[in-house]
């Protein structure tokens, strides 16, 4: 029986089991050691908070595996329904998507995870009690986070402000070093690569481009349904309507709307920042997120959180290209029910990938202490992506399989590589 309900940790055990089955791995203590995070650290984070009474938060870390390279991967303050049960489940899921995610780019990089379960959105967190939230958070982290050891970076509800408040405490609690190389997604003057803001988003617009010109799809009009409206999916919407494409969906925590005749991202973008919600704006019709899902359209990008498309919503699909820029948005059952639909799903290691790539050249630039202009940056992840993409593509083809299975499958043989090259110690 699953520990909590829709276990997302489930659901990336069932993604390596089908991947080894793929590749033939049999060996019982191989499947473990592929699925199980090496560790997982849940811990207190007790704050002041500006009322004056002490509040205890829960985090989490969890470090998936590290066979090629530093663990590495976001941090999320949310507070899914499950509580902070699910979240446990949802981070070491979410570490273990990192480890596949890293390796089907072939990042020298391992695959980490962490949480704070606090909605600060919600619950109208103030900005010092966040930075004392943040401070904490590092602080209980700092052993074991390092350039060399983890590196954390954005994700769900955390920014640029929270990675440098995490750099800065990092360095003060090791003799005031500078450390850009702890944290990725930083401001730019303080260390931070350009196009990483935009990273995630852009890459999920590269990855559809491919998609579409192997579908034969004209980009030009193609309609584009995006689920969310934050960091991923804003800026996949941004690219997507460069590239030709014209959305006529959007939704956030607030709520989902269908523009039937389109909208300019810009317009929408200043509705919500007026509104703080994407409801409301002129033309839209409001309706429930099934139906945004389901809408028909060309590309639909889920760009908010897992567990979003079940067998029930997959049967009803409309699009011809998926493009998972959140994490696990798309349940295991639903996958076979895509797949026989034709959709061409860009499974979430590969789709949302652009944000760890460009974070890795973050990490190579600090590494370095030489910076790049934003083309370089953009086209390096431009390289690698479509490398990524072609390959599961052309790996799918050929073994009649999904891109998730396809991309799994490269991601896994790369990892059990370099574990067979490293070897057990002691
Ligand atoms: N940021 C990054 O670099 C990367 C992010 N991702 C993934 O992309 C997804 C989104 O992350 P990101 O864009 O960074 O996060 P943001 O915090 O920027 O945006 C989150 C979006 O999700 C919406 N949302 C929150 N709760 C709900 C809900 N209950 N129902 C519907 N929508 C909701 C938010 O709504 P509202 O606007 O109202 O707050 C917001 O639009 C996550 O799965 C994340 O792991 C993957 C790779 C990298
Ligand atoms: O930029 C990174 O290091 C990781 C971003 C992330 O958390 C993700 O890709 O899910």
């Amino acid at each position: 029986m699953a520990l909590v309900e829709n276990d997302p940790f489930e659901n990336s055990r069932k993604q390596v089991h089908d991947a080894c089955d793929l590749l033939d791995i049999t060996d019982k203590g191989m499947r473990e050691y592929l699925v199980m995070p090496n560790r997982v650290l849940r811990f207190k984070i007790p704050v002041m908070m500006d009322d004056g009474n002490l509040r205890i938060f829960t985090g989490f870390r969890s470090q998936h595996n590290n066979d090629k390279g530093p663990y590495k991967g976001g941090i999320r303050y949310f507070n899914p329904k499950g509580g902070v049960e699910y979240m446990e489940r949802e981070v070491m899921a979410l570490s273990s998507w990192m480890t596949w995610k890293c390796a089907i780019l072939d990042l020298p990089l391992g695959g980490g995870k962490g949480a704070v379960y606090v909605n600060p959105k919600e619950e109208k967190i103030s900005a010092g009690e966040k930075e004392r939230i943040t401070r904490r958070f590092a602080y209980m982290l700092s052993e074991v986070i390092g350039p060399e050891k983890d590196i954390p970076a954005p994700d769900v509800y955390t920014t640029g402000k929270e990675m440098i408040q995490i750099m800065d405490t990092f360095g003060k609690l090791n003799g005031n070093r500078y450390t850009p190389g702890v944290i990725t997604g930083k401001p730019v003057p303080v260390g931070g690569s350009l196009a990483r803001n935009v990273a995630t988003g852009l890459g999920s617009a590269y990855c559809t481009r491919e998609a579409a010109k192997t579908l034969k799809i004209p980009l030009k009009g193609a309609k584009v349904v995006l689920q969310g409206f934050g960091n991923a999916s804003t800026y996949a919407g941004i690219y997507l309507e460069k590239m030709g494409c014209k959305v006529i969906g959007a939704s956030d925590s607030k709520g989902s709307v269908l523009v039937p005749a389109g909208f300019k991202m810009d317009k929408m973008m200043e509705h919500k920042s007026k509104k703080g919600t994407v409801v409301g704006y002129p033309g839209s019709k409001k309706v429930t997120a099934a139906e945004l899902l389901t809408a028909k359209c060309d590309i639909l990008v889920p760009g908010a959180l897992e567990n979003q498309i079940d067998a029930k919503i997959a049967a009803k699909l409309q699009c011809k290209i998926i493009t998972e820029a959140a994490n696990g948005p798309t349940f295991p059952e639903a996958d076979p029910i895509i797949f026989k639909k034709k959709i061409l799903l860009i499974p979430d290691i590969l789709a949302n990938s652009g944000g760890v790539c460009i974070s890795y050249l973050e990490w190579v630039q600090n590494n370095q202490g030489y910076y790049w202009s934003f083309d370089d940056v953009a086209g390096k992840m431009e390289t690698t992506i479509v490398r990524g993409f072609k390959a599961s593509y052309e790996f799918a083809k050929k073994h009649k399989v999904d891109m998730r299975k396809a991309s799994m499958a490269i991601a896994v043989d790369r990892v059990v590589k370099a574990f067979e090259h490293r070897g057990l110690w002691p």
